[in-house]
């Protein structure tokens, strides 16, 4: 991180070049957590480890990419932790995946599916850096062909049309098991709910979270004026 509290992703193999100067490949391959490093025009840099939200904002990406209040509100709702099994798609670049697999850890294990190789290469390269290929699959596969998974805790799906496959997701579930569905229209929310309560899954809920960042000015401390006004639905159900 920078003077300016700007963040890089480093790549300890080559030299490291920005409009503060220039820090050798030595410094870098040698540089430990917590240590400030500096550039041959004296500007300084910190040495931080990247937490999964640093990482995803810099990563690569080629589609949107779900958001922070989302991703929290489906972790809690499902009650994710260590060991969970999940299924998610589709993967894009890995927000969500990102996320999952650093909460379930070691014992758990995500299975992301994405149908464009290109986003999968994209995302499987993502993981790898982040250093969780050993807790997320990412499996270039259509999803409405088959879950091949079993014994399930949380299938997620952020498709088009994700109630085509809700047959697919009661089977693979383990009784008490969770569904949740991000959409951005509420006519595929709505649908979603529909079919879920036919197929069986009960606690069925739609919500909408909504985020307001306040500012601490001199005049006073109030909600900022702009927020983000709809990101997507959520539905939750389980098996039970
Ligand atoms: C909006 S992006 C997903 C964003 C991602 N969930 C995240 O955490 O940021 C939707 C993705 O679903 C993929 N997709 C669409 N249909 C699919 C299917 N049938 N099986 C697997 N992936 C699919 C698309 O290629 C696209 O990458």
């Amino acid at each position: 991180m920078d003077e300016r509290s700007k963040k890089y992703i480093i790549d300890q193999k080559s030299d490291f070049q920005s409009d503060l100067g220039i820090i050798n490949q030595e410094d870098l391959a040698n540089a430990k957590i917590g240590q400030t490093l500096t550039t041959h025009l004296g500007k300084k840099f910190k040495v931080i480890k990247p937490s999964v939200n640093d990482f995803i904002e810099l990563m690569d990406r080629r589609c949107s990419i779900l958001i922070q209040k989302d991703i929290g509100t489906i972790i809690s709702k499902c009650g994710i932790g260590s060991g969970s099994r999940i299924v998610d798609a589709g993967t894009g670049a890995g927000a969500i995946a990102l996320n999952f697999g650093n909460i379930v850890g070691e014992c758990g294990k995500v299975y992301s599916y994405e149908i464009r190789e290109d986003f999968a290469e994209v995302a499987k390269s993502n993981i790898e850096k982040f250093g969780l290929d050993n807790i997320i699959e990412i499996k270039n596969k259509d999803i409405k062909e088959g879950i091949e998974e079993n014994e399930i805790d949380l299938v997620f799906l952020d498709l088009m049309k994700p109630y085509e496959i809700f047959e697919d997701v009661y089977s693979c579930l383990n009784t008490g098991g969770y569904l949740a569905v991000y959409a951005p229209y509420i006519d595929q929310i709505e649908t979603s709910y529909k079919i879920a309560k036919k197929i069986g899954f009960i606690d069925l809920s739609i919500i909408e979270t909504l985020e307001r960042e306040i500012e601490v000015r001199n005049q006073g401390t109030r909600p900022k004026t702009r927020m983000v006004g709809h990101s997507g639905y959520l539905m939750f159900g389980r098996k039970i």
